[in-house]
């Protein structure tokens, strides 16, 4: 379990990007996690920017002049040496090739390949953060397979890259047939398609994840599926949150952030303690309850990969 102690080492880490491709370096022998890939960055001095640290460590390590670094995500980390908070930044603005000016390897790497590759363990999250988009759209109602299968493409046409379908009424077989008749339209938009269900649905579906509730975070005492496909998990406090990090959940949807009409028995958060449970929190968070597209911005001002919605996306009946 990653229980957050102090006193925590900032570190700038950054993500340069060139299209579909991410420069990586490795670690060296005399350092930490060695031979271990890293985004480049390091120490943020005192009074130093995130921004400002991570131009220093570019032109220091890669001889690269970078700009324009935007937020990623935040990882809080202890290790058994050190406790670490990563701050993740992303550019694709840079002027120079980058080398390793320290005598380390510095290679360029498809985002695709990432999963493929040895990092430190905090660098779980950043994968998830950069695999996911910014909007994560929830199944409402729908009449029939047709008007399902009509939804969904509606989804993707406004360029939904994670769908949850999430049919509660229906059984088990009839969600994963409907996850089958769809896989094919969603992939073929870059998207990715979460079941909200059982392993067993997930293996018979052939989906790219489970969303798990959060009743059922409890019933699992580590990972119940494979890396290869995403783990994400419902919650609504501190405890849950705990729990779907011991197993293993690549990302959490945390609810009701503002009041909703689908849980009005349920005390919304507010975005204060919404930021406050993800500076906790290593894996992307998806605020929920209430959420518009209006409101994106905010939730990334308070620390979210982004927003989740059923009745924001999802078409009505
Ligand atoms: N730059 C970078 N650091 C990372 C990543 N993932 C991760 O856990 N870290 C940790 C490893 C280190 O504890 C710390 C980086 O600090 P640093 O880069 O200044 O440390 P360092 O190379 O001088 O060497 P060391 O003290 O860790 O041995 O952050 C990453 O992707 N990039």
């Amino acid at each position: 379990m990653n229980q957050v102690l102090s006193p925590q080492l900032a570190i700038a880490v950054g993500v340069l990007r060139c299209q579909d491709e991410i420069c990586l370096s490795l670690r060296q022998k005399h350092q930490s996690h060695a031979n271990h890939w890293e985004f480049p960055g390091g120490k943020v001095e005192a009074g130093e920017s995130i921004q400002a640290a991570l131009e220093r460590e570019f032109i220091e390590e890669l001889g690269v002049q970078t700009r324009n670094w935007q937020p990623l995500i935040e990882i809080p980390w202890v290790y058994p040496d050190v406790t670490v908070r990563l701050h993740v930044y992303q550019t694709e603005e840079f002027d120079g090739t980058p080398h390793g000016k320290e005598g380390q390897l510095v290679r360029w790497f498809n985002k695709n390949a990432l999963r493929e590759l040895t990092f430190p363990e905090a660098n779980r999250g950043i994968l998830s953060a950069l695999e996911l988009g910014d909007c994560y759209a929830i199944s409402g109602k729908f009449v029939d397979a047709t008007d399902f299968s009509h939804k969904v493409r509606s989804l993707l046409s406004q360029g939904i890259k994670l769908i949850q379908l999430r049919a509660k009424d229906l059984q088990a077989i009839d969600v994963v047939k409907l996850a089958q008749d769809n896989l094919g339209a969603v992939h073929q938009a870059g998207a990715k398609l979460m079941l909200n269900g059982t392993p067993e649905m997930l293996a018979q579906s052939m989906a790219d994840g489970i969303q798990l509730a959060s009743s059922q975070l409890f019933e699992y005492n580590r990972r119940p599926i494979g890396t290869d496909k995403l783990l994400g998990a419902s919650v609504h406090n501190s405890a849950e949150i705990a729990q779907a990090l011991k197993i293993g959940a690549d990302f959490i949807l945390l609810s009701p952030v503002l009041p909703t009409a689908t849980h009005p028995d349920m005390d919304a958060l507010g975005w204060e303690a919404f930021a406050e449970m993800v500076r906790e929190t290593p894996v992307p968070v998806y605020a929920l309850g209430g959420m518009q597209k209006a409101l994106l911005d905010q939730a990334k001002k308070h620390g979210a990969q982004g927003i989740a919605a059923i009745s924001e996306f999802w078409s009505p009946q």
